[in-house]
């Protein structure tokens, strides 16, 4: 293979042109990322990470290969993050690799995740964003007369957002907040997983012997993610059958319950009853699959990297008090002022943070694999990749690019010298910088952001997940001073599909009046 490969001719380690290990090896380290990093810099644009695989550091090739054609299918790197139920891989609209059953199984659904339609599921934002400030008080914020507890603000993050998760699918919170604890294992379940996800699919035969044996199935102690699914089964039931109606319409007013994610799962299978229950309970658990770990990280890491950075933190500040936004009164400090999305999309630096917090640690950061079409791809030639110019050859079909978001969103000629640093002005026309000018660059950076992939399989929850870190990273910063308990060291990331941020300690002190 190694002799006769047509890809032979594209640098890479020794070992990663012979087997897949060589990628599993560096995947299970936590450090994929900065080992890729090194190799781009080192080789150029394109590098052979596996016999048959290479990562593509070319943003002018994102539209080819994430279009809405569907001619580039995902690869059987995927398949492992389908169950398996009853004996039978079942795929799921994150993992389906044809693109008409994909097609079918998003259609019913993708409405409910339109920007209209995800606004409408800001009350129910609110509810758990009011939780969790009156939890974060309750536990560690100071008053006027003690001082603040450090903390892992980190982990309330993620337990925020797998309660907005339960909140507005089943219009029900998990829990996470009210304990403070991962008290079902489920976090720490739904980690494991993503983890198996982000290696065994380099080699996917060994998901088929690991995961989808039904021997081995027969030797697992049920619990974690299992749990989980059939905790949704049982909301699901509980829904149909009426008996969670009165938990909903207790959460006091007389007005109907705010519609919620099951709802409109119901009344997609209303107007098309050929949708299976299979299907429905595939689109709850993507919400919680898909929608709380990547929302956490981005929230993380929008509050770490203001405030780590040098007058990004009193920048924000000033722009809300310029727009009027105010922190509540001391007295009010069970209702934080919680800024509501329409206020937050008026203020271009939170934008700015937002928008540099995932493009700079993307929420998903290993390689989104495709298979090259019939007709091949034409690529650079390698030998020529550092030079201007430069030549392009063909790789055959079935041959695997990787685009991996982490890279593309700091490839230098897209994001310049300063791609490696957070600076979230890049993202505001410059000093000088003519209006033209400033929306040239500002497409060049649009066309060339992957943090929520691209083409007909760009991420469906983009809408609730943006929400949410605008609502979130606003309201923190309005109602509170947060400084991190140790700046001078860094957090630790550890890598994986969804990159693991550790360590953002902070003290908090509420603002306001009389505080
Ligand atoms: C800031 C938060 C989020 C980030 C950074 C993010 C990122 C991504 C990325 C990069 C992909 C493309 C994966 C690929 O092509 O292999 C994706 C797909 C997907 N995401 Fe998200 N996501 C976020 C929030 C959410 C939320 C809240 C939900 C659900 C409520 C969600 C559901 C999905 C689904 C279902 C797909 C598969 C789409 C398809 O293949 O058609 N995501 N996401």
């Amino acid at each position: 293979t190694y002799l006769t490969s047509p890809l032979r001719q594209y640098p890479g380690p020794f070992l990663a042109k012979f087997t897949n290990l060589w990628r599993i090896y560096h995947i299970t380290q936590g450090n994929f990322q900065h080992v890729l990093v090194r190799l781009h810099e080192k080789y150029g644009p394109v590098v052979r990470i596996g016999p048959n695989v290479l990562d593509v550091d070319d943003p002018t090739l994102i539209k080819t290969v994430f279009s809405t054609k569907g001619n580039w299918k995902k690869t059987g790197y995927y398949s492992s993050g389908s169950p398996f139920i009853d004996g039978k891989v079942v795929h799921n609209i994150f993992t389906q690799d044809d693109e008409e059953k994909h097609a079918a199984d998003k259609k019913p659904i993708a409405k409910y995740y339109s920007p209209a339609a995800v606004a409408s599921l800001e009350p129910l934002i609110n509810e758990t964003i009011t939780q969790l400030c009156s939890e974060l008080d309750k536990r560690f914020v100071a008053t006027s007369d003690a001082t603040g507890k450090g903390f892992d603000l980190g982990k309330w993050i993620l337990y925020y957002a797998w309660d907005v998760v339960g909140n507005v699918t089943f219009s029900q919170p998990f829990g996470y907040l009210s304990t403070g604890t991962d008290f079902d294992g489920t976090l720490r379940a739904a980690e494991e997983l993503v983890d198996y996800f982000s290696w065994v699919g380099c080699m996917p035969f060994l998901d088929r012997m690991l995961e989808k044996n039904r021997v081995v199935q027969l030797f697992k102690r049920p619990g974690g993610f299992t749990a989980l699914g059939a905790t949704c089964v049982g909301r699901l039931i509980a829904r149909y059958q009426g008996a969670d109606a009165s938990s909903r319409e207790s959460k006091g007013s007389n007005t109907p319950a705010q519609p919620d994610y099951l709802d409109r799962f119901i009344e997609a299978k209303t107007a098309d009853p050929t949708i299976t229950d299979t299907q429905m309970v595939g689109w709850v658990m993507i919400n919680m699959g898909a929608g709380a770990d990547t929302t956490a990280i981005s929230i993380r890491s929008a509050l770490y990297y203001t405030l780590r950075t040098p007058g990004a933190w009193a920048r924000l500040r000033a722009e809300l008090a310029d727009a009027g936004l105010t922190p509540p009164p001391a007295a009010d400090s069970e209702h934080p002022s919680i800024v509501s999305l329409k206020q937050a999309r008026r203020l271009p630096y939170l934008d700015a943070v937002v928008r540099e917090a995932i493009r700079y640690l993307p929420g998903v950061s290993l390689g989104l694999e495709r298979y090259v079409p019939a007709g091949g791809q034409r690529l650079p030639v390698p030998s020529q990749q550092h030079g201007p110019g430069s030549s392009e050859t063909s790789v055959p079909q079935g041959t695997i690019l990787a685009f991996n978001p982490y890279i593309i969103n700091r490839n230098r000629g897209v994001w310049g010298a300063d791609a490696h640093a957070f600076r979230p002005e890049r993202w505001l026309r410059g000093e000088g910088e003519s209006e033209d000018g400033f929306a040239r660059r500002l497409r060049a950076m649009n066309d060339a952001d992957l943090s929520f992939g691209a083409g007909s399989r760009m991420c469906v929850g983009k809408h609730v997940g943006l929400m949410q870190v605008y609502k979130v990273v606003a309201t923190l910063a309005l109602c509170y001073d947060i400084e991190l308990v140790r700046p001078e060291c860094e957090w630790t990331v550890v890598g994986s599909w969804f990159p693991r941020q550790e360590g953002l300690e902070v003290r908090m002190k509420r603002r306001g009046e009389g505080v």
